[in-house]
């Protein structure tokens, strides 16, 4: 079996994260995707405007409904620690001891991977699949050692979360980055200022 894992802060989700997944799937043969909302994204602490976890994983559950082969998962957001990739693969691991995983990012992540924890032992139980990202081909962390990795073809986009909660501040309509679904739930929910 071939599974893939998408994590994500996912703050709020967007039209690239589900482009994304669209593409994973349909270009790694991937018999499900395992969409992973972060519990606590410790490189992302501090930040202010990080949404409560139940806020995140609700918004990704409707950016990705209906979406086949996908599946949300709340395993990393019912922990109560800084979420690490490599301790959210072995753990998923144990419940699919005879899968093939790969991970997908975009190259921002790619361009930062040795900073992340236990990176040697992430590397070791996975391949991973890299998007480009706005203006930012694929390209290695020189500091990685070698690994398998696969490019995701990917119509860039250069929409971000973070573009996206400053133009809610600014009470701009943001549904066309979002979808109507998302859209909905940031304005009932009063979330980035909306
Ligand atoms: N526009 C995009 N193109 C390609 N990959 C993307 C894009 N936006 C996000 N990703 C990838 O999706 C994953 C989850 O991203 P994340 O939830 O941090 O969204 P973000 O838009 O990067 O957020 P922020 O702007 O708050 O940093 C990461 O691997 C990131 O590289
Ligand atoms: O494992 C780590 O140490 C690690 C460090 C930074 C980011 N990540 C993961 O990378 C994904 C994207 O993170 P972010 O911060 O860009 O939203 C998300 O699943 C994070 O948990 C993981």
């Amino acid at each position: 079996m071939q599974l893939g894992l998408f994590g994500g802060s996912f703050n709020p989700p967007h039209r690239a994260h589900w482009a994304l997944a669209q593409a994973a799937l349909a270009q790694l043969q991937l018999d499900r995707l395992i969409v992973m909302p972060a519990g606590q994204p410790w490189q992302k602490a501090g930040q202010g405007d990080l949404a409560p976890a139940a806020h995140r994983l609700a918004m990704t559950q409707l950016a990705f409904a209906g979406m086949d082969r996908v599946e949300v998962s709340a395993l990393e957001i019912e922990r109560d620690e800084p979420s690490a990739t490599a301790t959210t693969l072995a753990r998923l691991r144990v419940g699919y001891p005879q899968a093939h995983w790969t991970l997908v990012i975009g190259q921002d992540q790619y361009a930062r991977l040795s900073t992340w924890r236990q990176v040697d032992a992430l590397l070791a139980s996975c391949r991973l699949a890299v998007a480009a990202r706005a203006g930012q081909s694929v390209q290695a962390d020189p500091a990685l050692p070698p690994h398998a990795v696969t490019a995701i073809e990917f119509a860039e986009d250069p929409v971000s979360a973070s573009e996206i909660r400053r133009r809610l501040s600014r009470g701009e309509d943001i549904t066309p980055l979002v979808g109507p679904h998302v859209a909905g739930y940031i304005a009932q929910h009063h979330l980035y200022g909306a």
